[in-house]
């Protein structure tokens, strides 16, 4: 079996491409980076610790990206500078200015393990990996906001058709703000193939009528939670269908999920999560998913 390859967000996590944060997070400016009030460095690098190991007992093999140093605080989100396909990676082009040099990275570890690498999107174009879902293996939605433009979508659109994938844009509300993260993964966290937690009032109108059209059952994430998190309650990693793994203090959203049939682990993430806006979703790059 090949090692890459992935248009699912919930088939069995095989390999992960991961950035342990260091130096550089532990530096941030909180002010110049958005992180909020929780934020610490120290503590961050502590809490990333407990969410590697969870990662580590799924079973999943993980490609390391270490913080040396390079000034690169919001690099531990690995799931926004490439997209893996079936058909090799795809280098995004970040639509955060600060998070300009981390595509290099993600090419760089592709490279090393000779992971081919489909495409690249070019300026002006945008996409960040946040605003990418799977509906399905042949269907890639998009959002469209302040990290993600048409021009990005186009040219990942171009990229996949020749391989039977359909690229479909959908637009994201401003919610908090040019400066704060919102991807369309912070709306919607698939955990399994007909299963979905989402935050509906949030949600692209058509994205939220065509998942239904598609009878994907939605939980809808308890409001009060999704704002006392600023949006992270809901962003669920699943390591397998139904098996998921969430920032810790959120109960109603988390007995949601078991009424639903998951198994839920949680860690606690308040000055890693919390304070720098992404969960563990966005904290891992999936390489491989796929049933063994
Ligand atoms: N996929 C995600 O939602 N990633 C979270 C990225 C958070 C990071 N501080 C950012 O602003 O890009």
């Amino acid at each position: 079996m090949s090692g890459f390859g992935s248009q699912d967000m919930s088939a069995p996590l095989q390999r992960v491409l991961m950035r342990r944060p260091g130096p550089s997070l532990m530096q941030a400016d909180p002010a110049r980076w958005h992180y909020g009030p929780t934020f610490d460095g120290a503590k961050a690098v502590y809490q990333y610790r407990a969410f590697a190991q969870l990662i580590e007992q799924s079973g999943t093999e993980i490609i390391w990206l270490d913080d040396e140093g390079d000034g690169l605080a919001d690099a531990m989100f690995t799931h926004d500078p490439s997209l893996m396909s079936d058909h090799g990676a795809i280098i995004l082009r970040m639509g955060k200015p600060l998070r300009a040099d981390e595509p290099a990275l993600h090419e760089r570890a592709y490279a090393a393990r000779q992971i081919p690498i489909l495409g690249r999107i070019d300026a002006p174009g945008t996409v960040e990996g946040g605003d990418c879902v799977w509906l399905d293996a042949r269907t890639l939605i998009v959002g469209r906001g302040v990290r993600t433009n048409q021009e990005g979508i186009d040219q990942l659109g171009a990229l996949l058709a020749p391989h039977g994938v359909a690229v479909l844009g959908f637009d994201l509300p401003l919610w908090q703000g040019e400066e704060a993260c919102l991807h369309l993964m912070s709306v919607i966290s698939p955990l399994a193939d007909d299963l979905a937690l989402v935050f509906a009032p949030l949600l692209p109108a058509a994205f939220y009528q065509l998942l239904k059209a598609r009878g994907i059952r939605l939980i809808e994430a308890p409001a009060d939670e999704f704002h006392a998190s600023n949006g992270l309650s809901l962003n669920v990693l699943p390591t397998r269908p139904g098996e998921v793994i969430m920032v810790e203090g959120f109960p109603a959203t988390k007995a949601a999920m078991e009424a639903a049939g998951c198994t839920v682990s949680t860690f606690a993430a308040d000055a890693l999560c919390i304070a720098c806006e992404g969960g563990p979703t966005c904290l891992t790059r999936p390489v491989l998913r796929r049933a063994a």
